[in-house]
């Protein structure tokens, strides 16, 4: 069967690592938006099973929902500890989250991460016809197009970067940066969340690989390879969380956590456990909120929603070993027998129930200390009730900060500004609540997950 053809165009392969099969919470960004986007277009989706085997590759699951076709397979142990863990996660991950203090660079792991983005290429050879258009999706697969080229794959192949990119004076401190960064002049469309990292891949192929801007705006390699730059900001599924927030009311457990509130205004986080999120900077903003404003006490409940991610890598078992102690820290200081001022939460839900959590709290707090999106911040507001919607408060690192103009943008590191514009929050007459509502949801409405998909395979197909 041929899957995801669509107005004439070719089949739609996407290649991520992280692939959300039907039955899974997808508990990171990138797949709650491949998945909305596929699902209404179609295509064949390609990436890691999440499980682990003997070998890489030995199983190779197929599975069809509806439009979408999964391919997917297990990692060997080693494999995954070397890609997963190591490249990707404790090499690439901080870096370009502009975290070089972090960055762990160990040979074998590159060496790991090569092999497996081999085996990709090597698996994906079997699945791609002559017309398809390749949709390779984040860090963990930056030299992909270059080794299905190696195999004479002549597709178009566009590539879409999640996170941040730092600028070239970062990016040049991983060792051996060339190699793997002048890979993305295999692509021939390379997708970024926003203009300012757009630059940053242009300043570092025309500074350090010696490129050159044709006047078409395509970017030119030495070795005579063109590729196109562009910002293409990732969107939510909206009519999707509008309809499902609306509904809320229908399950038991919004209904307890609203019980549970009594009248109290709710503010909530909702973020993978990552050390790019801001959390210990949070947690200290609101026991500052609270300590300044003892009028506060018993009126207000801070829920933070933070599944575990990523438990093989040192720092992110740091993490959870951190705001477990600031939590009981902060609840020690100022909990009464009949409040809990933070309600700390290491469980995933799915967005049926998140939205309606959203729309129990007055206000979203989203302080991650860089992101290259976060949806979050973009389904806390398409969540809203439209006659009394909450307040967002967004770091201005995240790349949401570029369109949601309505939020109250802060520093995530400074804690005396956060705490303050919790405090404005609190306080917002209603009237700018939903002229700040209104403005971000113009922006969410226009450009959703579909307006993204489109805008990106429009330009890879063109
Ligand atoms: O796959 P994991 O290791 O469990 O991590 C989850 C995902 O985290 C990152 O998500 C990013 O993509 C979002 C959508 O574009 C964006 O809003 C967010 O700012 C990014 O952090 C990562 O880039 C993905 O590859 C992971 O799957
Ligand atoms: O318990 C949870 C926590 C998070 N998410 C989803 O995970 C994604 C997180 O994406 P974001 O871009 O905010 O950050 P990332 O985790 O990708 O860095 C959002 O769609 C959330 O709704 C979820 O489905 N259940």
């Amino acid at each position: 069967m041929m899957v995801g053809r669509n107005n004439g165009q070719g089949r739609l392969i996407v290649v991520s690592n992280r692939v959300a099969l039907p039955d899974q919470t997808a508990t990171g960004g990138l797949a709650s938006a491949m998945r909305a986007a596929l699902q209404e277009r179609g295509g064949l989706w390609f990436g890691w099973s999440g499980k682990m085997a003997r070998q890489t590759g030995d199983d190779v699951h197929r599975l069809t929902d509806g439009p979408v076709q999964y391919t997917t397979i297990d990692l060997s142990r080693s494999d995954h500890d070397d890609f997963y863990d190591g490249f990707a996660n404790r090499t690439l991950w901080p870096l370009l989250h502009f975290r070089p203090d972090l960055v762990d660079y160990d040979r074998k792991h590159l060496a790991g991460y090569l092999r497996v983005n081999n085996l990709f290429a090597e698996q994906l050879m079997s699945l791609i016809h002559p017309s398809d258009l390749v949709w390779v999706n984040d860090y963990h697969l930056i030299p992909l197009a270059a080794m299905l080229r190696e195999r004479g794959v002549r597709n178009r192949i566009g590539f879409f970067l999640h996170t941040p990119l730092p600028p070239a004076s970062l990016l040049i401190a991983l060792p051996r940066h060339m190699e793997l960064l002048e890979t993305l002049a295999s692509y021939d469309l390379v997708g970024l969340h926003t203009a300012r990292d757009r630059r940053a891949l242009e300043e570092y192929f025309l500074h350090e690989v010696g490129a050159t801007m044709r006047r078409d705006g395509r970017i030119r390699t030495p070795e005579g390879r063109s590729f196109r730059a562009e910002a293409f900001p990732i969107g939510i599924d909206t009519p999707e969380v509008v309809a499902s927030a609306s509904h809320a009311n229908e399950h038991k457990e919004i209904h307890d956590l609203k019980q549970s509130l009594e009248g109290r205004a709710l503010i909530i986080g909702v973020d993978r456990l990552d050390y790019s999120k801001g959390l210990p900077e949070r947690f200290q903003a609101y026991a500052r909120l609270l300590e300044r404003s003892p009028q506060l006490h018993r009126k207000v409940s801070f829920l933070q929603i933070a599944p575990p991610s990523r438990g093989g890598v040192p720092e992110y078992r740091q993490i959870r070993r951190d705001l477990e102690r600031m939590a009981g820290h902060i609840n020690g200081m100022y909990a009464a027998p009949d409040w809990v001022p933070i309600r700390y939460v290491n469980n995933s839900f799915p967005h049926s129930l998140l939205s309606g959590y959203y729309r129990s709290a007055r206000v979203g707090l989203v302080t991650p200390l860089r992101d290259g999106m976060n949806l979050v911040a973009k389904e806390y507001v398409a969540s809203q009730d439209p006659d009394d919607p909450g307040v967002l408060v967004l770091s201005r690192f995240a790349g949401a900060a570029q369109e949601l103009a309505g939020a109250l943008l802060v520093n995530p590191a400074d804690t005396e500004e956060v705490a303050e514009a919790l405090g404005v929050a609190l306080e917002m007459p209603l009237h700018e609540r939903r002229r700040r509502w209104r403005q971000m949801m113009d922006v969410l409405e226009k450009q959703d997950v579909t307006a993204w998909r489109n805008a990106f395979l429009r330009r890879l197909a063109s």
